[in-house]
């Protein structure tokens, strides 16, 4: 008879405007302690614990280093709102009080968190990458992808391309139409022929923006490795980029997402995209993964 080891983990779920995290202390490996198939199974809703992604909390000298797995198990360069919740871990763990920064390296780079007195959380996310070949996408074979005409189910769609270390791809519309109104969007149908489109060879995130005036905005997004979710912080930071590309808006903008606003500028002086919002912890537990 086969005696069943069981492999338990502690966890601890955090959520920034609705984009859900599994948080797990990775202080003392310096490889996630958990696969990416195991990440897949504690993401789903049904089976699992539920979140959009798993987030490895690792050192980085005097320093910390973040690692994720979308709810798919593709390990993605940066997560805009699990950032956020990576600072408020952080405190959590440390009983520590606002104001208080925290350098992190991510696989796009380091980021600069500042966790405020008023409970939110400010990220330094560092400058857009605007041109190719930086950025991941055949739509332009040099320069600046904006306003470019992509093809997908059907209709012609002008895209523009910014990688926040991560590739996101933003639409306003369509060549010839009207201004989106995104929830009328079949996101659940449309998002995934975006994902998978030839011209993104790493696949893509997909923001879908309307614009309420120079200083609002509102976009849904389909995420790369994770679908329909209530927020991408990363998608937010290259919407306001691409908003300003297109001249449709100024560099400092209330971004509404499903899930909530987030606040981002997109600083002249030094070319770095500052996000601020809300994180939260829900529960913490303690998990059984199946051998
Ligand atoms: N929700 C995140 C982005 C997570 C990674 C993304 N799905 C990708 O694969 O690039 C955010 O808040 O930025």
């Amino acid at each position: 008879m086969v005696k069943e080891s069981k492999r338990t983990l502690e966890f601890v779920k955090y959520q920034g405007i609705g984009n859900d995290f599994i948080m797990v202390n990775n202080l003392d490996f310096s490889e996630p302690i958990i696969t990416a198939a195991e990440a897949v199974r504690l993401c789903d809703r049904h089976l699992g614990i539920g979140g959009d992604g798993v987030i490895f909390v690792m050192r980085d000298g005097e320093d910390y280093q973040m690692r994720i797995y979308n709810s798919d198990g593709s390990e993605p360069e940066m997560c805009g709102n699990g950032i956020r919740c990576f600072a408020k871990y952080l405190a959590d763990l440390e009983q520590a009080s606002a104001p208080r920064s925290y350098k992190v390296l991510t696989l796009a780079g380091h980021m600069i968190l500042e966790l405020r007195e008023d409970g939110q959380v400010c990220v330094d996310m560092g400058p857009p990458i605007l041109e190719a070949p930086q950025i991941p996408t055949k739509l332009a074979p040099q320069g600046e992808v904006v306003k470019a005409p992509l093809d997908v189910d059907g209709k012609t769609w002008l895209m523009t391309c910014v990688s926040m270390g991560n590739p996101h791809a933003i639409t306003f519309g369509q060549e010839g139409g009207e201004g989106l109104n995104v929830d009328a969007l079949p996101l659940e149908q449309i998002g995934p022929l975006f994902e998978h489109h030839e011209v993104f060879p790493a696949r893509t995130n997909t923001e879908f923006v309307e614009v309420f005036s120079r200083n609002h905005l509102k976009m849904r997004v389909w995420e790369r490795g994770a679908g329909a979710t209530q927020a991408c912080g990363t998608g937010a930071c290259a919407v306001v980029v691409a908003a300003v590309k297109e001249g449709r808006a100024e560099r400092r903008c209330t971004v509404d997402l499903p899930g909530g606003p987030l606040e981002i500028e997109w600083r002249e002086s030094d070319n770095h995209i500052y996000m601020t919002g809300p994180a939260k912890r829900v529960f913490q537990g303690t998990v059984v993964l199946e051998n």
